[in-house]
């Protein structure tokens, strides 16, 4: 039973979910999780083994085939996941997304259609906002839809870039400008759901997933760009249909949010994970006549590292409790990002350290660590969007 991180007033659903899930983690995940992240493969049994635990429906409502569970309960299983490697949370997290943008947004059509197939895993969600020019500042994208002369169908043409599950996904929703003329270039955007086979190459006509992109960790998992050549979409693909045309940025916003949370509960994972390594290594590693961890150098790091494992993963409970409210929650999340991600950097270094020259073998899984943790400094929004959409929050919530 782990010390740090325990949350409370969990439902009997929630405790058993969470015990569950870290079993799987201690038994398929860990154990696997080396070899298959040096060797860059898909973790095919395991993604077997959360989709038997219903882990692609948890947050989709029962009467579509899913277990109708909060963003804290699926924040909290990522949290779980990612402790046993964060490549395998990745599988789920943009599906996530997807499904919360349906559920969300949606029309009743579109969640008929696509969240049954999506709560057993059959259709994955890919989410798309950045282009290769673009990350930062989302209001510059460039891929464009152009209507035809009736307005009930549309042409998708640009290029998309860093689309985690690009691949084995069966529904990408894509952000894109749209040809309204609106007063503002927030209003001009749309999010698409373009559906297509999975796969690489030539997905659907006109779509293209090229093959996956090298990283330097997150493995495993792949990452691609989407190329889209006048790709005919209908208005009903609108995510919310066609009323919902140039609400597209406000929508992904929205979904960013949660995509937030779920980026700090993967910090906290791995943070919880380089804690549990240094601790252990700590009490069996002797120097100068005793185990390191009774020398005071090496117990106050580990004082350190769990303190701020324990803040990290408070302020990621209390964003996920906010957006189950209904609340908007972009500063709370944007400050659970940054706090979770920023301390994941720092607990990661530390726990290398305590691992000494060990630390550097690629047999030890702080190395495979110390790999993941930047990307979360970059993925969601960098530090410094976190910052300022959290001081641009603030000077909207306290004016003079
Ligand atoms: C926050 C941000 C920087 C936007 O600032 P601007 O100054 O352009 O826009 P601003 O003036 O803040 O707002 C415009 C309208 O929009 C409303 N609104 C904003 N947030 C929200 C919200 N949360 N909910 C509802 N409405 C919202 C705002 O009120 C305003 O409305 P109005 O037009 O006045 O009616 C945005 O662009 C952002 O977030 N970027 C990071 C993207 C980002 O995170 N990628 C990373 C993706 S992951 C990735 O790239 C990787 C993945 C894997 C591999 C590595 C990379």
């Amino acid at each position: 039973m782990a010390r740090i991180a325990q949350t409370a007033d969990l439902t009997d659903f929630q405790k058993e979910i969470l015990s569950t899930v870290r079993q799987f983690v201690d038994k398929e995940i860990i154990p696997n999780a080396q070899e298959l992240e040096h060797a860059d493969e898909y973790p095919e049994q395991i993604v077997r083994g959360m989709s038997e635990m219903g882990l692609f429906g948890l947050t989709i409502p029962e009467e579509f085939g899913g277990l109708g569970e909060s963003l804290l309960t699926y924040a909290l299983v990522v949290e779980q996941i990612a402790r046993g490697w964060m490549s395998v949370s990745g599988v789920i997290n943009t599906h996530f997304i997807v499904a919360y943008l349906l559920m969300q947004h949606g029309t009743d059509e579109q969640k008929r259609r696509l969240l049954p197939k999506m709560a057993t895993g059959q259709v994955r969600g890919a989410f798309s906002m950045s282009e290769p020019d673009v990350g930062s500042d989302v209001s510059g994208i460039k891929t464009r839809a152009t209507t035809s002369d009736d307005g009930d169908s549309f042409a998708v043409s640009g290029q998309k870039m860093w689309l985690t599950n690009g691949g084995r996904s069966g529904v990408v929703a894509t952000l894109v400008k749209d040809e309204l003329g609106a007063d503002s270039v927030y209003k001009n955007m749309t999010t698409f759901l373009i559906e297509k086979e999975p796969g690489f190459g030539e997905t659907r006509p006109g779509l293209t997933i090229p093959g996956k992109l090298e990283k330097m960790g997150y493995k495993g998992v792949e990452t691609t760009e989407m190329i889209l050549d006048d790709v005919a979409v209908s208005a009903d693909d609108v995510l919310g249909g066609p009323s919902q045309r140039g609400r597209g940025f406000y929508q992904m916003m929205d979904g960013v949010e949660v995509g937030r949370v779920n980026v700090a509960a993967r910090a906290c994972g791995i943070s919880i994970r380089a804690f549990e390594l240094a601790i252990a290594y700590a009490q069996q590693r002797k120097t100068f006549g005793k185990a390191i961890a009774e020398h005071q150098a090496i117990a106050f790091k580990l004082a350190e590292m769990a303190t701020k494992v324990e803040a990290a993963h408070l302020m990621m409970v209390n964003a996920a409790r906010l957006k189950d409210s209904g609340a908007r929650n972009d500063v709370e999340a944007g400050m659970a990002k940054l706090l979770a991600s920023e301390y994941c950097a720092e607990v990661t270094q530390e726990s290398f350290r305590i691992h000494g020259g060990y630390g550097y073998s690629k047999e030890y899984e702080i190395e495979r660590l110390m790999r993941e943790a930047p990307f979360l400094l970059i993925g969601e929004g960098t530090s410094e969007i976190q910052k300022t959409i959290i001081s641009r929050g603030l000077l909207r919530d306290y004016k003079a």
